[in-house]
């Protein structure tokens, strides 16, 4: 059974249209990786997915239910957990009361999804009092994970967590996400690095002007291919 299908989804922002005939299929437990030069539409396919932005056509199911046309919470309330470019966070609140605001509840354990993220970012454990708009960048960007990964989802939706990060810190989003990946999740991301891409991803898509240009299984050569649709 495809976990997340997308069938012809177009969208844009007001009478714009930014992406247009969009298919995606990924199995249950699959890590799919969306790369493309910047401003190809990558964001607002993730944020059409995640009803932040309506669909003009075409429709995506997450585990066989149409979610075109659902709120954004009604979406995250199926576990899927979305992690935005622009990360969210709330610079005033603590880290401790930034996981507990994305928090939802009900799915999962609060305690038992921190200590799961604690042991990829056991930073953020010592700075559960810190407020959060002090943490370095490469830390907000564990924040923001974290705060997944705290929701236990069966979707994880990330768009460029590794934007900014320093490479250790990429090595532990790597190592997160083949964790998160073997728990059975299935991840669709949104990537410029893509050395990291190729760490975790099963298949990987290029975008280019608002359209999916290149789709394949990752593996031995598709660095390369991958790297000649974003040379400039
Ligand atoms: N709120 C908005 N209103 C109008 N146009 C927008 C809006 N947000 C983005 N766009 C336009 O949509 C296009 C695609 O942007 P999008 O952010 O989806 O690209 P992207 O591939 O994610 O780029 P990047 O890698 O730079 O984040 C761009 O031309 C951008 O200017």
């Amino acid at each position: 059974m495809s976990f997340i299908k997308i069938n012809s989804l177009t969208s844009g922002y007001s009478n714009t249209v930014i992406i247009r005939n969009i298919d995606i299929e990924v199995n249950e437990g699959e890590v799919l990786c969306l790369l493309g030069r910047n401003g190809v539409g990558k964001t607002t396919l993730l944020k059409t997915i995640m009803g932040l932005l309506p669909t003009l056509d075409g429709e995506c199911f997450v585990m066989d239910r149409k979610v075109s046309g659902l709120k954004p919470y009604q979406i995250a309330n199926l576990r899927v957990s979305y992690a935005p470019q622009d990360m969210g966070i709330f610079p005033d609140l603590s880290v401790g009361k930034n996981l507990k605001v994305g928090y939802r509840g009900s799915t999962s354990n609060f305690e038992e999804g921190c200590e799961e993220a604690f042991v990829h970012f056991p930073i953020l454990k010592e700075r559960l009092t810190q407020r959060a708009g002090t943490l370095s960048g490469g830390e907000k960007k564990m924040l923001i994970l974290s705060r997944c990964i705290v929701n236990q989802p069966r979707l994880l939706i990330l768009d460029e967590i590794t934007e900014g990060v320093q490479p250790s810190i990429i090595d532990k989003f790597s190592d997160a996400l083949n964790d998160i990946k073997k728990k059975g999740t299935t991840i669709l991301l949104v990537e410029q690095n893509v050395s990291f891409a190729e760490k975790v991803a099963d298949f990987y898509a290029v975008m280019n002007q608002g359209e999916i240009v290149a789709m394949d299984q990752m593996g031995r050569g598709s660095k390369q291919k991958i790297e000649s649709y974003l040379v400039i």
